[in-house]
């Protein structure tokens, strides 16, 4: 492709060379540079992609995108920008042939609730025999095939190809999570969305690395609503007029509230064999009564951004109510398979407002007793460990205290601000640094009628330790655990004979 085509949506000068040259790729990583692409420096947290430039020019870059003047290399073209991230998206649109175009594109924004509505809208289209490529914190996921990515909104660039792959695919629609950090580095840029979602808004991601203040995160996750067509605003959120303001979209509200155009009534908890969920009904602009797999109002919420949306598609009433009833999220109140007569959960709950919600959920299950296994991320706001510890003292019957990614901390110096929230409240706990450990304390002292939740890790697969990712899933310790003590009751029981 030309580099003219490339840029044919940017605004910028031509510092040198032509921009009649054919281009392999766009590149923004100097280590992936491929002879006879355009490399785009960003300016990165850590470090000044410019800084790269040379290194890209020697490995056989042909062009160059920069945001710095007095870049100049013999036969190399170089064209200059005001934000060369920007520029990235829109050249990636063009690079890989504007896949947004031939599908039906959703984006979800808000603080939480984003994986488990791409989840839900994914299990109601692809059970209308809509074939649905989903974006987000869990990976790109197409057919059952999950693409591993870095960020929940990936850069532009790795949106842009994944949108072109479920194209090349079959894919109808596609549903990517839209994090407000996502929306500010322009890694969505290019793309008007034909539905853009908002669940909530509540304090998280503020900090040096991420957003100013609580205005700026609000303003970020704003932009989506002059980037759809559609905007689909959870009423009930005191930040749903804050989120909407200066939107160029249409707006359809869902809520409780009776001001929404898609009302909820109650929400009933369900448990039968095997099915641990919420039941609720809807009036106003559909009519349903949904049981979802998933329990908790928060669920209630999420199906209903899922069905605000997905009514839209040409599909059958029992489509959505099929979707939501069988839907399953990879560690959000995922439930885990034990021998016993106790049920376990593995949550992705690492803050206190996700705590909150999932712990006051389950407390209306009237378990036996409600245990909480928690840790909390090192180098992360401090703020987080103290309020994690005091909700779930106030909360849990049991909290098992344990590691989390402490990354470049000491895990007991974590486990020291857990306990000040714990003891604030004179919450009950148990100390066990070791997350495996923690999960085997758990397993061995469970009680009948127990729900035992694993919380902070959810999907992840491991766990984050100076610097390295240790291979660590939940899922596998716990089948090893039970493994174990199996045998350990089998070799008893020979023994006995
Ligand atoms: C803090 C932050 O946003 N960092 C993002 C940023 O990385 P960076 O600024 O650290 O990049 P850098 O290391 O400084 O490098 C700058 C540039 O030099 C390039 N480089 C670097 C080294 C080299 O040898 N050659 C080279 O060319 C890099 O490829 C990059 O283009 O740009 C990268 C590529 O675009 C992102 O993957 C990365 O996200 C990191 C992984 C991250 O954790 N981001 C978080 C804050 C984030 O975005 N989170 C939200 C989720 C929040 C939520 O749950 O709502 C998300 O959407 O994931
Ligand atoms: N609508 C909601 N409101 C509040 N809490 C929620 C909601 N939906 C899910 N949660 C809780 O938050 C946790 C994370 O949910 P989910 O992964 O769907 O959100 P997210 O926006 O993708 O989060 P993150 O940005 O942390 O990845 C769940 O395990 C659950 O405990």
């Amino acid at each position: 492709m030309k580099l003219i085509e490339l840029l044919k949506n940017c605004e910028y000068t031509v510092d040198a060379g032509s921009l009649d040259v054919n281009i392999k790729d766009v590149i923004y990583d100097s280590r992936k540079v491929v002879k006879g692409c355009v490399f785009v420096a960003l300016k990165g947290y850590n470090v000044d992609g410019h800084k790269f430039i040379p290194d890209a020019v020697e490995r056989g870059a042909r062009a160059l995108v920069v945001e710095n003047e007095g870049v100049a290399y013999d036969g190399v073209t170089v064209v200059r920008v005001k934000d060369a991230r920007a520029t990235l998206a829109l050249m990636s649109v063009e690079f890989f042939g504007r896949p947004a175009e031939e599908l039906t594109t959703i984006a979800v924004t808000g603080t939480k609730g984003k994986t488990t509505t791409v989840a839900m809208i994914r299990s109601i289209l692809e059970n209308a025999g809509i074939k649905t490529g989903t974006i987000g914190t869990l990976g790109i996921l197409i057919d059952n095939r999950i693409y591993k990515t870095n960020n929940t909104t990936p850069e532009s660039y790795e949106i842009q190809q994944a949108m072109r792959r479920m194209v090349s695919e079959g894919c109808k629609a596609m549903v990517v999570e839209a994090s407000s950090l996502g929306l500010k580095w322009h890694r969505t840029d290019g793309i008007l969305f034909d539905y853009g979602i908002f669940t909530n808004f509540s304090s998280d991601h503020i900090g040096d690395s991420e957003h100013k203040d609580m205005a700026e995160y609000l303003a970020c996750k704003a932009l989506l609503f002059r980037r759809c067509k559609t905007g689909l605003i959870n009423i009930d959120d005191e930040n749903a007029k804050g989120v909407t303001e200066g939107h160029t979209c249409e707006i359809e509200t869902y809520g409780y509230s009776e001001n929404a155009d898609l009302v909820a009534h109650g929400d009933e908890l369900v448990a039968k064999r095997g099915f641990i969920g919420v039941h609720f009904k809807t009036t106003g602009v559909e009519e349903l009564s949904v049981n979802v797999a998933i329990p908790g109002r928060f669920s209630v919420y999420n199906a209903l951004a899922a069905i605000a949306v997905c009514r839209h598609f040409a599909i059958d009433k029992q489509d959505i109510l099929d979707g939501l009833k069988s839907v399953k999220v990879k560690g959000r109140v995922e439930v885990v398979p034990v021998p016993g007569n106790y049920t376990m959960l593995i949550d992705y709950a690492h803050n206190a407002v996700s705590m909150e919600n999932v712990l006051s959920t389950l407390r209306e299950y009237k378990p036996h007793r409600l245990i909480t296994m928690f840790g909390a991320g090192g180098n992360r706001p401090k703020s987080r460990r103290f309020e994690m510890g005091e909700v779930s003292g106030k909360l849990s019957d049991l909290s098992v205290v344990t590691e989390d990614n402490s990354r470049f901390e000491d895990v007991n110096d974590i486990i020291a601000d857990i306990k000040v929230g714990l003891d604030k409240v004179g919450g009950k706990y148990v100390v066990i640094p070791n997350r495996i450990d923690a999960i085997r304390y758990c397993i061995e002292n469970a009680e009948a009628g127990d729900i035992i939740v694993l919380a902070g890790k959810g999907h992840e697969d491991y766990q984050e330790i100076r610097g390295v990712k240790y291979h660590m899933d939940e899922r596998e310790i716990i089948a090893d655990i039970i493994d174990a003590d199996q045998d350990d009751e089998d070799d008893d029981d020979s023994g006995n004979r």
